[in-house]
């Protein structure tokens, strides 16, 4: 069966860097796929190609059955595919209903400021996405935060509503850059286990980045690992912990 997502031979160069490298890979439907490799294998590069950020030089990306060489942001978005960054994409002066209500008014006909200020033409709507995004602060645990102002949390809640803003657009696919990046263990497990639950109360796909290989193998059903733009190795948690070349070069000792 055809993927969720599929990459065929997607090649990127930034000025003689080839960040990518005819890189082919596919993603099914209702997966956790975690990308792994060492810094600068392309693996941020590879989120940017699917979400639109940057035009691959060469190749194509298959999403839900629509094939494109190129892709506006806007367009990934409204197709399905919602993405949090390695620095959160929040309004830090707003509160964290205000946040994931942003996130959910982009696909609205109100306008956000409409939303946000409670003014504007269609209550109906409103009160919709009142309800959406205050289902989504719940199931995140965020409730005991919903009207304080984001720039104020500590930085593993700050990452939590950031994922609470892309879920707000019920995403098809979910693409999380480190979305564990900075945090403690205690606060990884936490946010993996918000992940675990995401991908399974609301069947969504998701490609992570991570560097906690501990972390990802617990998490992830699907495993890409990258080296200078180039998949080194693609199978199963059980499979990449096991592969020899992946061990040495990549994971070091693995327990
Ligand atoms: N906008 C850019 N301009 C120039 N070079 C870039 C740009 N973005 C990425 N690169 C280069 O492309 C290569 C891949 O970078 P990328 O950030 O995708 O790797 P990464 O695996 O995400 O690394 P990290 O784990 O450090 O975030 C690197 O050599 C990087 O320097």
């Amino acid at each position: 069966m055809a993927g969720l997502l599929e990459l065929h031979d997607v090649s990127l160069s930034f000025k003689g860097v080839r960040a990518l490298n005819a890189l082919s890979f596919s993603v099914a439907r209702g997966e956790i796929c975690a990308l792994i490799g060492p810094n600068g294998a392309g693996k941020s590069s590879l989120l940017n190609v699917i979400n639109g950020v940057y035009r691959a030089d060469s190749g194509d990306v298959v999403f839900d059955g629509e094939r494109f060489e190129a892709i506006h942001p806007f367009k990934a978005a409204h197709l399905g595919i919602g993405r949090t960054f390695q620095h959160n994409a929040l309004f830090r002066r707003l509160t964290v209903r205000e946040n994931v209500l942003a996130g959910i008014s982009r696909h609205g006909k109100a306008s956000f400021l409409e939303n946000i200020f409670r003014f504007g033409r269609d209550a109906e709507e409103r009160r919709d996405f009142e309800a959406r995004s205050s289902r989504i602060i719940s199931f995140l645990g965020l409730e005991p935060y919903a009207d304080t102002v984001v720039s104020t949390l500590p930085y593993g809640v700050q990452k939590r509503v950031d994922l609470g803003r892309a879920l707000s657009a019920s995403p098809k696919l979910l693409l999380l850059d480190e979305p564990m990046a900075g945090m403690n263990q205690d606060e990884k497990r936490d946010m993996s286990r918000v992940i675990a639950e995401v991908n399974r109360a609301f069947g969504t796909t998701i490609v992570l980045i991570e560097h906690d290989v501990g972390i990802v193998l617990g998490l992830a059903s699907h495993v890409v690992v990258l080296d200078y733009g180039r998949k080194v190795a693609d199978g199963g948690p059980d499979e990449i912990r096991t592969n020899p070349e992946v061990i040495s070069a990549y994971l070091g000792t693995v327990h």
